[in-house]
């Protein structure tokens, strides 16, 4: 048996497309995944975030959901659409929606924490310019970061500015996998700094505002990676795919400047870094007070003279999500520590882990899921066995309370602890839920 800290925050999460639905209610207006789910072979059967899991309507039943697993904390996003439909048009009717999420959760003695951006960009900020292409994008989203403070600021512990804007700019602007689609690595590497320059600036408004009792941090998703062998090429190759995936975003807002070697790689592909402004590093690295780690899986690579990043992506060799990523806890592990000896002591928290797997109801009404069991507790295991050795891991977060739009997966793939079935909203607990219960009220885990 493994027992957590006294004060360990069991959590669990969730973003506003893929939960909420109501996309044409109380005044928001379309996002860019509004227009992107919508746009002809980019999501799983077309699906959208239309209706989701309908929580705009739901909400007081998914907070009771939580309240019956035992959850300490959740993490949501806010819908940046619904705040601000028009641009320097504020719509209370959009806020009253998380403030009354947020009454429902400290009802319950639910710490809400919010993500302030999970990708559904306003189509308004996009159809300006290109949305985070446009440098005018920092301070659309520190005046609505600014009023989300004034309105719900110290009712949220801890607030996100931004979950994982690798994927917010490389795969939605550079991959073009993700909203708004763009297959430009100069224009993720601008998305991505604006983001984090939009980040730093949020970060110095809520410290202006002297907010007691919260805090502030960034949500990262970082991929540990390693060489497929011990030749120096593939060496060569896993620090260039460890600067694409993590340093190019942990350097700048820990030590405040972009990594050298990408900096030198990525110049005979993008040409001048002419929309790095002075100072900008200095804000991108203001302190922040923890940050949150979205920790899924782990990258194997060996050289590859062709291609931008000179590494080619080998198969592990463990078990398969059914996203087909590698399962592997021990890497996570690594992650933690890497983070605690090169990057910082701040508190951290495990923002999202989780995975999909095949999940059905049985005759008897049960969803039998013991893989996501399994999976959970083994990263619990890697994580406690950070925190035995002086960790500064605060918290853990599953993704996700609830099956939900898996982006270009639509409802294809399920990551819940309750499962969603979508033709009647009806909630079920999975085992994984009654199982997350007994850890929580345990504060430990059997294995
Ligand atoms: C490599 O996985 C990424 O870190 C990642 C995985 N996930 C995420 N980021 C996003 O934050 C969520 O919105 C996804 O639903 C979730 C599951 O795919």
């Amino acid at each position: 048996m493994i027992k957590f800290p006294k004060e360990f925050v069991w959590g669990v999460a969730t973003s506003s497309y893929q939960i909420e639905g109501a996309v044409n209610e109380d005044g928001r207006t379309p996002s860019i995944w509004d227009t992107f789910s919508k746009t002809e072979g980019k999501t799983y059967n077309g699906h959208t975030g239309d209706v989701a899991c309908d929580h705009y309507h739901r909400y007081k039943e998914d907070v009771e959901i939580m309240k019956e697993i035992g959850v300490k904390a959740y993490r949501f996003s806010i819908a940046w659409p619904r705040i601000f439909p028009e641009e320097g048009k504020y719509n209370p009717k959009g806020m009253d929606f998380y403030k009354r999420l947020v009454d429902e959760l400290l009802k319950r003695d639910i710490t809400p924490a919010a993500t302030i951006y999970h990708w559904d960009l306003p189509k308004w900020a996009y159809d300006k310019r290109g949305g985070w292409l446009n440098r005018d994008s920092v301070k659309w989203y520190v005046e609505y970061a600014t009023k989300l403070f004034e309105e719900l600021g110290d009712a949220i512990p801890l607030w996100i500015t931004h979950n994982e804007p690798w994927c917010a700019s490389i795969l939605s602007y550079g991959i073009g996998e993700h909203a708004p689609g763009h297959k430009n690595y100069r224009e993720a590497l601008i998305a991505a700094h604006h983001i984090l320059l939009s980040h730093g600036e949020a970060v110095k408004a809520f410290r202006e505002m002297n907010i007691k009792g919260s805090k502030i941090g960034i949500t990262l998703n970082l991929t540990p990676v390693y060489p497929a062998s011990e030749k120096e090429e593939d060496k060569l190759a896993a620090q260039y795919a460890d600067g694409f995936s993590n340093r190019w975003f942990l350097d700048p807002i820990f030590k405040g400047n972009y990594p050298e070697d990408m900096m030198e790689l990525y110049s005979k592909i993008i040409g001048e870094f002419d929309f790095i402004k002075e100072g900008d590093l200095e804000t991108i690295s203001v302190p922040i007070d923890f940050l949150g780690v979205n920790y899924y899986t782990r990258g194997i690579v060996k050289y590859d003279e062709e291609s931008m990043l000179k590494a080619e992506n080998v198969p592990g060799p463990g078990k398969r999500t059914e996203m087909g990523w590698e399962i592997s806890p021990e890497s996570l592990y690594d992650l933690l520590k890497r983070l605690d000896r090169e990057y910082t002591k701040l508190p951290m928290y495990i923002t999202e882990n989780g995975a999909a797997f095949k999940d059905e109801v049985t005759e008897d009404g049960r969803v039998r899921d013991d893989e996501r069991i399994e999976y959970i507790k083994e990263h619990l295991k890697a994580a406690a066995k950070f925190i035995e050795e002086g960790g500064n891991l605060k918290g853990y977060f599953v993704w996700s309370l609830m099956d939900n739009f898996e982006w270009v997966h639509g409802y294809s793939k399920r990551f819940g602890i309750v499962y969603v079935d979508y033709e009647t909203q009806k909630r079920i607990l999975k085992d994984s839920a009654l199982w997350y219960k007994e850890v929580i009220l345990s504060n430990s885990i059997e294995y």
